[in-house]
């Protein structure tokens, strides 16, 4: 990122400009975010037995969740959430802002998770929940982050370079767990602290405005099964070759099409695949919108229909660093039932880990498979 007018600059040196997500942010009033407080803190206070251990996981809580919000939560905002939940945006996100947290915030945890009482965090984490269960049903994977309904998103020692969310660099533009059966269809990203220098900008670009620049030679390139995804270290630890495809990365509707895509971990075999996904890439960063998530900043990412990803920042490491709290929803949770407990919102894992120590899809995974 450079400074004044917000850009990324690509391995070739080149910048591009990203477009402020707040000029299109829905804004909550003063009286809005109280009334979305009193939703949260009389969440919070019913189910204030529920042990922190669990990371909240539990079919009645969200039930509890969602009626609450829909009886009382500001209507501008159930409201902006339903329309995004039909007919997405061409951006692909929604930043929402001026949401409650709370007051004072614990430090951000060091270790990667926040494992303190959930009391500590409960307008923020209710909050989170209310919003994210008005765009669909939660859900989480055991295998990342031990299957926390809530994840915490901040820099880790030693992950500085890493191309996971506790990483600090440039975060490369990417579909969330684009290999995993049941990926998610939301993303939701809520600040707590920003980074201190205000570099970190979280950044989505959505096919909506992309598609017009792709040829129809590319676009039909880009909806075969051409391309594999590596497996996310989140998932599988420091396993490099594990892949699954072969997958299109536009599919559906061929004027409105849904995207799976990952600069970082997607290859491609065919050199036109290959051509494909970097006029993608080039398309992709021309409409980029980017925002430095601030205390009660929420940004909903459409990630069937966005990429999204994040600008470098530097890390203190002194309990005052960047803190974003992330949750994910799909659109049915039934179509997992085989792979949760019931009433349970996690997804069982889909690798395990043999006696010798292999890593191996436990799960049909679109075919995984280790490219030549
Ligand atoms: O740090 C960010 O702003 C985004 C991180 C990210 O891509 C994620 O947590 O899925
Ligand atoms: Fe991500």
């Amino acid at each position: 990122m450079t400074s004044g007018l917000a850009s990324v600059t690509d391995a070739d040196g080149r910048a591009w400009p990203v477009r402020p997500a707040a000029d299109a942010a829905l804004t909550l009033g003063d009286d809005e975010r109280e009334c979305l407080r009193e939703v949260a803190l009389d969440l919070a206070t019913r189910h204030a037995d529920r042990p922190t251990g669990l990371h909240l996981d539990d079919g009645d809580l969200m039930v509890d969740i969602k009626l609450r919000m829909l009886r009382g939560g500001p209507e501008r905002l159930v409201q902006a959430l339903t329309e995004f939940r039909y007919r997405s945006n061409a951006d692909g996100a929604l930043l929402i802002r001026n949401l409650p947290i709370d007051d004072p915030l614990p430090l951000t945890p060091h270790g990667g998770n926040f494992d303190d009482d959930w009391q500590g965090l409960r307008v923020s984490s209710m909050v989170q929940l209310a919003v994210m269960n008005i765009l669909g049903d939660i859900i989480s994977y055991a295998d990342e982050k031990a299957g926390r309904i809530i994840q915490d998103v901040v820099p880790m020692p030693g992950a500085e370079k890493r191309q996971e969310n506790s990483g600090s660099c440039f975060l490369e533009l990417h579909t969330e767990d684009g290999f995993h059966p049941q990926r998610p269809r939301f993303i939701s990203l809520l600040g707590l602290r920003p980074d201190q220098e205000r570099t970190a900008l979280t950044l989505a670009s959505g096919i909506g405005r992309s598609l017009a620049a792709l040829d129809g030679g590319t676009r039909t390139v880009l909806s075969r099964p051409l391309f594999h995804i590596r497996l996310a270290s989140s998932f599988v630890g420091d396993r490099e070759d594990l892949y699954a495809g072969p997958v299109p990365v536009l599919s559906g509707s061929p004027t409105d099409p849904d995207l799976c895509v990952d600069f970082h971990a997607m290859v491609s075999e065919d050199p036109e695949g290959r051509r494909a996904l970097a006029s993608l890439q080039r398309a992709l960063l021309t409409h980029l919108v980017g925002h430095v998530l601030e205390s009660g900043d929420l940004l909903i990412v459409d990630n069937d229909k966005a990429v999204h990803g994040r600008t470098g920042f530097t890390a203190q490491y002194d309990g005052h660093d960047r803190w974003l709290r992330r949750t994910f929803a799909v659109p049915d949770l039934r179509r997992s039932t085989a792979d949760r407990l019931p009433r349970s919102h996690v997804h069982r894992p889909i690798f395990r880990t043999d006696p010798d120590g292999l890593v191996t899809a436990g799960h049909p995974l679109r075919g995984p498979s280790v490219p030549e």
